[in-house]
C-alpha cells in the first residue's frame, strides 16, 4: 500500500545491481512524499506496517505573522499574575491551539466536559450519601438497598471520568507539547538569511536554548493543562457546592461562607511566596546543569587526554550545588506556605463548616417543636425529624468536605498558576528572542553567466548585540566580549571562477572571520557589499571543526542532502566510492560495514579522515566556490596535494585559509591580514604557474633545511664536549 512516488523511488534503489535487503529497508525508513502543498509525509516502518507522518513546516507568513506577538520583554521583568503574564500566555496558546476546530481544541471541549460532568456527579454522590445514611437511622431497609444499588451505580461513571480526565490531561500537554516543539524547531533552525540557531547565543545573549526547548516547552504544557483542570474544577465545585449548601444554609450562612472564602484568600495571598520566579530561575539553573553535563559528553575524549575528570566533577557538581541550594530554599519557603494553607484549608474551613451546618440544625429544631407536641405518632415524628437532620447533616457535611477540598485545589491551583508564570516568562523570552533577530542582509547574487565572489569596501567585525535586545537587557550594547572590534576594514576583492585565493595571516586575525561574512554567517559591516553565487551549489564551506553528522556512512558524505535528495539526484554508490578514493577514505565503506553502517562517525573517525570526508564533501557537491578554512591541517602533505589537484579538475575555485606555505603553488592570488590592530590587508598575485613552482621548490628545500637545524645544533653540542674533553 506503498504510494507511487515513494514505489518509483525505492525503484530507483532496488535497480542497483548491488543493492542489498538491508538497504532498501533503509532507504524506506528516509523516504518521505512530497505533498503538493509543500509539506511532507514521513513514511515510518511501525510493527511491520508504515505509519505516516505528516510534517507540516511552519510558513514563513505565519512566522512573520506572529512576530507582532512576541514584543521583547525587558529581562528585569518578573514573572507574576498581571498583564504581561496574561499577553504571554495568549500569545503561546495561540500557537498551541491554532484554531477552534483544531484537534486541541476538540480535546479540550471533550476534557472541559468529564470536568463539569464530575462536579454533577460529586454532587449526585453527596446526596445519595444523605440519602443512604437516612435510611440507616430510620432502618428502612428496602430503602437502604435502593440506595446501595445506586450507589454502585454512580460509582461506573464517577471511576471512568476520573480515567478519561486524566487521560485527556495528558494527552492535551503533548498535542500542545508537539505543536510548540514543531513551530519553535521551524523557527529556530531557520535558513538563511535568519540562521537563528547560530546566532541566537552571540547577538540576543541568549544561552541554553536546548534546555528551553527540550525541558520548558515540556513543562509548560504540562503546567497550562493541568491548570484548566485544577483551576476550572474546583472553580465549578465551588459554585456549585455553593448553590447547593446554600439551599440549606439560608442566607446568613451564605454569607458567613462568602466571608470565609474572602478571610481564607486574603490569608494565603500574604503568605505566597513569588513561585513563578522561583520556577523561572530552578529552570534556568536546571539548564546551566545540563549544558555543563552535555559538555563532558561531547569533549570527553578532550578531557580524558588533560586527565581532566576531576575539574570537570568539580564545576558539574558546584552547577548541580547551586541548582539543588535553590531547590532547597522553595521547600523551606514552601513549609510556612503549606502549614499556613493547611491550617486555613483543614481546620478554618472546618470549624467554618461546623458553625454553617449547625445553623440549620439548631434553626430546624425549633421550627419543629411545636409539631413534635402535636403530632398523632410522636415517637415517629421524631424519628422522622432526627433522619432528615442527618440527611441534611450527611449532605452538608459531604458538600462542604468537597467544599474544602475544592478550596485546597484552589489554594494549590494559585500556586501552580505562579509556577505557570514562570514558566511562560521562559517559553515566551525564548520565542519573542527567535522572533525579534532582525534577519542578516542577504548577499547580492551574482549573475548566472559570470560567477564571481566580490567583496566590496567590507568591514568584517565581530557582531555586536542586536540593538533591540541590548535596549530589553538595559545595559550598553555589546554584552559579548570584544563584540564590534573590526578585524579587517575595507576588504575588497572579486573573484572570478578559476582563480583561487588563500587567506593567510597569523592566529587570531580574523580568516575565519572573512569565511563567516562570505557564506552570510556574520553580516557585512561599514556599509560594504557581498556578492557571490547564492545556495550550497554556489558557495559550500568545510569548516575548521570537522563536523559529522548523525547517520550512516553515505550520510556523512552527502550532507547537508538527505538520502531521498541522494536518490533523486541519480547518483550511485560508483561515484561515493570515486569520490572517497579520491581522498584516500576508500577504505571506509569495507572497514565500518558498508555504507547503511550508523555509528557515532565523531568518535569512530581519526581527526585526519574527519577532514577528509569534509573534502569528500566538497566534491560530492562540486561547488563553484569552495571556502575550505583549514580543513586540511591534520592531512598528511601529500594526499592534501592531490585533494587540491582534484577539486580544481573538477573546476571548483578554491578560497583556502591556511597557515601552510605550500598550499600557496594552488592559488593564484594571496590575501594576507598583518593582524596589527589596525585592520590592514593587502592582496597580491602569486604570479605564474612556472614563478608558483620556484617559490615552491624554495620553500620546500628552506623547510628541509629548517628540518636539519635540529640536528646540527646536536653536532655542534657534541664537537664542543669533545673539544673541550680534549683541552682538559
Ligand atoms: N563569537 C565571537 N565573540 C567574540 N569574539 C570572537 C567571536 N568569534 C571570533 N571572535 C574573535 O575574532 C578574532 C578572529 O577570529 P577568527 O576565528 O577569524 O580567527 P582566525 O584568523 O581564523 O584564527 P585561526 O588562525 O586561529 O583560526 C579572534 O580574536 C576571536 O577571538
Amino acid at each position: 500500500d506503498l504510494p507511487k512516488g515513494v514505489l518509483a523511488r525505492l525503484r530507483s534503489v532496488a535497480a542497483r545491481p548491488d543493492v542489498s535487503q538491508e538497504e532498501l529497508a533503509q532507504a524506506l525508513q528516509q523516504v518521505y512524499i512530497d505533498e503538493p502543498d509543500g509539506s511532507k509525509t514521513l513514511l515510518v516502518p511501525y510493527k511491520g506496517r508504515i505509519s505516516k507522518v505528516p510534517i507540516k513546516p511552519t510558513s514563513p507568513a505565519s512566522l512573520a505573522g506572529n512576530a507582532k506577538r512576541f514584543p521583547l520583554v525587558p529581562t528585569s521583568h518578573k514573572p507574576s499574575l498581571d498583564k504581561t503574564f496574561l499577553r504571554q500566555l495568549f500569545a503561546i496558546m495561540r500557537i498551541a491551539f491554532p484554531s477552534w476546530h483544531s484537534k486541541e481544541s476538540l480535546i479540550l471541549v471533550s476534557h472541559s466536559f468529564f470536568l463539569v460532568l464530575r462536579t454533577v456527579l460529586s454532587v449526585g454522590v453527596a446526596r445519595l450519601d444523605g440519602r443512604i445514611v437516612r435510611d440507616l437511622v430510620k432502618a428502612d431497609g428496602v430503602g437502604f438497598l435502593k440506595g446501595l444499588g445506586l450507589w454502585f451505580l454512580l460509582a461506573i461513571p464517577s471511576t471512568y471520568t476520573n480515567s478519561m480526565i486524566r487521560h485527556l490531561q495528558a494527552k492535551l500537554s503533548l498535542r500542545m507539547r508537539t505543536r510548540l516543539t514543531r513551530y519553535t524547531d521551524d523557527l529556530y533552525l531557520s535558513s538563511a538569511p535568519d540562521l537563528r540557531y547560530y546566532r541566537v547565543a552571540m547577538e540576543a545573549g541568549l544561552d541554553d536554548v536546548d534546555q528551553y526547548i527540550t525541558g520548558d516547552i515540556g513543562a509548560f504544557c504540562d503546567a497550562l493543562s493541568g491548570i484548566y483542570g485544577n483551576v476550572l474544577k474546583p472553580s465549578l465545585d465551588l459554585v456549585l457546592f455553593t448553590s447547593q449548601l446554600s439551599r440549606s444554609l439560608g442566607i446568613r450562612g451564605t454569607a458567613m461562607l462568602f466571608l470565609n472564602y474572602y478571610l481564607t484568600a486574603k490569608i494565603l495571598r500574604a503568605v505566597t511566596p513569588a513561585f513563578g520566579r522561583l520556577a523561572a530561575v530552578e529552570a534556568r539553573l536546571e539548564g546551566e546543569y545540563r549544558a555543563g553535563m552535555g559538555r563532558v559528553g561531547r569533549e570527553s575524549e578532550e578531557v580524558a587526554f588533560y586527565g581532566g575528570g576531576l575539574q570537570e566533577r568539580s564545576i558539574l557538581w558546584r552547577a548541580y550545588l547551586r541548582l539543588i541550594k535553590h531547590v532547597n530554599s522553595i521547600y523551606k519557603i514552601r513549609i510556612a506556605y503549606e502549614w499556613t494553607e493547611d491550617f486555613v484549608i483543614k481546620y478554618l474551613w472546618s470549624a467554618a463548616g461546623y458553625c454553617l451546618i449547625s445553623i440549620p440544625v439548631f434553626f430546624t429544631r425549633r421550627r419543629h417543636v411545636g409539631v413534635q407536641t402535636q403530632g398523632p405518632k410522636p415517637h415517629e415524628g421524631a424519628d422522622n425529624e432526627v433522619a432528615n437532620r442527618t440527611e441534611t447533616y450527611i449532605s452538608s457535611r459531604r458538600l462542604l468536605l468537597s467544599l474544602a477540598d475544592a478550596g485546597g485545589r484552589l489554594m494549590y491551583a494559585y500556586k501552580d498558576l505562579l509556577e505557570l508564570a514562570g514558566l511562560t516568562t521562559r517559553l515566551y523570552t525564548l520565542l519573542s528572542t527567535l522572533h525579534n533577530l532582525p534577519p542578516l542582509p542577504a548577499p547580492l547574487a551574482s549573475s548566472s553567466d559570470k560567477a564571481v565572489v566580490a567583496l566590496r569596501n567590507v568591514d568584517v567585525a565581530i557582531p555586536t548585540t542586536a540593538p533591540a535586545f541590548a535596549a530589553a537587557a538595559e545595559s550598553e550594547s555589546g554584552s559579548g566580549k570584544g563584540s564590534g572590534t573590526v578585524l579587517v576594514r575595507g576588504l575588497s576583492f572579486e573573484l572570478e571562477q578559476g582563480e583561487h585565493l588563500m587567506i593567510t595571516g597569523s592566529n587570531g586575525v580574523g580568516k575565519t572571520a572573512i569565511a563567516r561574512v562570505l557564506a552570510g554567517l556574520w553580516a557585512a559591516q561599514g556599509g560594504g557589499a557581498v556578492s557571490r553565487p547564492l545556495g550550497k551549489s554556489g558557495v559550500f564551506v568545510v569548516p575548521q571543526r570537522a563536523y559529522m553528522v548523525t547517520g550512516t556512512l553515505l550520510d556523512q558524505i552527502i550532507y547537508p542532502d538527505t538520502y531521498p535528495q541522494f536518490a533523486a539526484s541519480g547518483n550511485t554508490h560508483k561515484e561515493l566510492m570515486e569520490i572517497l578514493t579520491a581522498v584516500n577514505l576508500a577504505y571506509l565503506p569495507a572497514r565500518e560495514g558498508g555504507w547503511t553502517t550508523r555509528k557515532e562517525w565523531r568518535d569512530v573517525l581519526s581527526g585526519g579522515e574527519k577532514q577528509r570526508m569534509g573534502m569528500a564533501r566538497v566534491f560530492y557537491h562540486r561547488p563553484k566556490f569552495a571556502i575550505l578554512d583549514e580543513c586540511t591541517s591534520a592531512v598528511s602533505s601529500d594526499v592534501e596535494g592531490r585533494m587540491y589537484e582534484h577539486a580544481k579538475s573538477l573546476g571548483i575555485t578554491l578560497i583556502t585559509i591556511s597557515l601552510r606555505p605550500t598550499l600557496m603553488r594552488y592559488h593564484t592570488q594571496l590575501l594576507t591580514i598583518p593582524g596589527d590592530g589596525t585592520g590592514r590587508w593587502t592582496l597580491k598575485r602569486i604570479g605564474t604557474a612556472e614563478e608558483r613552482m620556484d617559490l615552491d621548490r624554495e620553500i620546500v628545500s628552506l623547510e628541509h633545511r629548517l628540518a636539519e637545524v635540529a640536528q646540527w645544533e646536536t653536532r655542534l653540542g657534541e664537537l664542543e664536549r669533545l673539544l673541550s674533553a680534549q683541552e682538559a
